[in-house]
């Protein structure tokens, strides 16, 4: 095994800032996806770097212990996998685990080069590996930046962070661009937060308002300024005076209150409906919308495109940010009301892998509703029904049966007898080797033939095949 960078302060700064780095993120563990214990592998450096991945002694946070990388998991072996820089790329290969060793869902049986997103799946953990620059590397290792009320160990997310936490003190519009349910109205509060501005944050979504209150709604009315104003109306933005105003759906804004935005945004003063002159005020601007309908091609006036983008912000989809599950996950559960909550490799599997369209917010209904139907069991594929797709089926569930733990130490040295269907079930594994079955289940041979003897199964010829 090659030389580690593990414990080193700034791995890859050496390197040179414009290099890259592959960064293996240990995400979440399915047995206990409360405990938002993920952390990041050093990068590997150079030709014939390596690192092991294995099982913790006993129970405690994982850590990297010279040149091992332990896991509380019952499901990883001693020794479960390796990954080793050869040919300045990393390869992983599964070091004879008993569970085998999982990328994008498939057992590998050789050395394979991992790629920038790949999920790796370890025992029952679950790690992604990414292809970062060194300055993301070294972020990443300190443990991510707070974005909202979460940490990230996103590159995008971390970077845009420290963009908008800057820009938060000026009054620069800040245009934010991504899928639905990705995190916009997160985003913008976050700089509103860092703003450090007295005022309120006022979220508009401009598309829930019916086209002919929008006006009145935005920059108020004055008294009798229509049938029904029968009290002077000060108007969201407004309301808004000293803080921020976040524009949600702005794509969705009619045409004629995109004019008086524009004007607005201008002129820093808003014209009540009914009034004949301008009040000022005195907000911050914030608008987000999906991408699409702000292109060029979208009807969306170019000039109030152009205000409101003093700063583009765009965020990833969920799918591009997996290295955030464990962190996200783990937040999610505790607002549902989950002490603790483990899942099954195939729900881990369908929900974690899959493309997640409707992102952080699909994440957060999905979980918040197997919550409520778990029970005092795991997360399984029916309490994921809300999902809709991406079943076990589809995703090539990689292992059939439920995997069996391996034995703890504490059972190794009290020697505890496991259940009989334990002890079947590796039995039929290992097609009726005793000595494979003892291996898997972390005893000597002899131990094995005692137990069996005790709880009457009969004994097998060695390596002989069952039927
Ligand atoms: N980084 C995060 N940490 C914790 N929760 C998050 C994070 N990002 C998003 N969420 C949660 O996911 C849900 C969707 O987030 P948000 O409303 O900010 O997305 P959005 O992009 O504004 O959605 P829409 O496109 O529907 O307006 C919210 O309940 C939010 O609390």
């Amino acid at each position: 095994m090659g030389h580690l960078l593990a414990n080193t302060e700034d791995p890859i700064e050496e390197a040179g800032s414009s290099q890259t780095a592959g960064v293996l993120v240990f995400v979440l563990r399915y047995e206990d996806l409360r405990a938002a214990d993920s952390g990041v592998l050093p990068p590997l450096t150079q030709d014939g770097d390596g690192f092991e991945i294995g099982r913790a002694p006993e129970v405690r946070p994982p850590a990297f212990e010279e040149t091992r990388f332990l896991l509380p998991d019952r499901f990883v072996s001693r020794l479960h996998a390796r990954v080793v820089r050869r040919g300045g790329r990393d390869l992983l290969e599964d070091a004879g685990s008993r569970l085998g060793t999982f990328v994008r869902g498939e057992r590998i049986h050789a050395p394979v080069p991992l790629a920038d997103g790949d999920l790796v799946e370890i025992g029952q953990s679950l790690f992604v590996y990414r292809i970062v620059d060194a300055t993301s590397a070294v972020r990443m290792i300190r443990g991510g930046l707070t974005f909202g009320p979460t940490r990230s160990l996103c590159p995008e997310i971390m970077r845009l962070a420290l963009d908008l936490g800057q820009l938060a003190r000026t009054v620069e519009p800040i245009l934010l661009l991504a899928e639905t349910g990705a995190g916009k109205e997160i985003a913008a509060r976050y700089v509103h937060e860092k703003s450090g501005r007295a005022g309120p944050f006022v979220a508009i979504d401009c598309g829930a308002i019916p086209e002919h209150l929008v006006e009145g709604e935005l920059f108020g009315h004055r008294r009798g300024a229509f049938s029904g104003a029968h009290e002077e109306r000060k108007g969201r933005i407004r309301s808004a005076e000293g803080g921020t105003v976040f524009l949600d759906e702005i794509g969705n804004l009619p045409g004629s209150a995109q004019a008086s935005l524009l004007r607005a945004i201008q002129e820093r003063e808003v014209t009540p409906v009914g009034a004949d002159q301008g009040q000022k005020v005195d907000v911050r601007w914030i608008a987000a919308t999906n991408a699409d309908v702000f292109s060029e091609t979208s009807g969306f006036r170019a000039d109030l495109r152009a205000r409101l983008a003093g700063y583009v912000a765009e965020l990833p989809p969920l799918r591009e940010r997996r290295e955030d599950l464990g962190f996200l996950v783990a937040h999610l559960l505790g607002r549902a009301g989950a002490e603790r909550a483990s899942i099954t490799p195939t729900a881990a599997r369908a929900l974690f892998g899959g493309d997640l369209p409707g992102n952080v917010r699909e994440l957060e209904r999905a979980l918040g509703t197997a919550v409520v139907l778990m029970g005092d069991g795991p997360i399984d594929l029916p309490h994921l029904s809300a999902l809709r797709a991406r079943t076990a089926r589809e995703k090539k569930a990689p292992s059939v049966e439920p995997p069996v733990p391996e034995a703890s130490d504490e059972e190794r040295r009290n020697k505890k007898r496991p259940p009989k269907e334990t002890i079947e079930a590796a039995l039929f594994r290992s097609k009726g080797s005793q000595g494979e079955a003892a291996r898997q289940l972390g005893v000597h041979e002899r131990q094995l033939a005692r137990w069996m003897d005790a709880l009457g199964i009969p004994r097998l010829r060695k390596g002989s095949a069952g039927g």
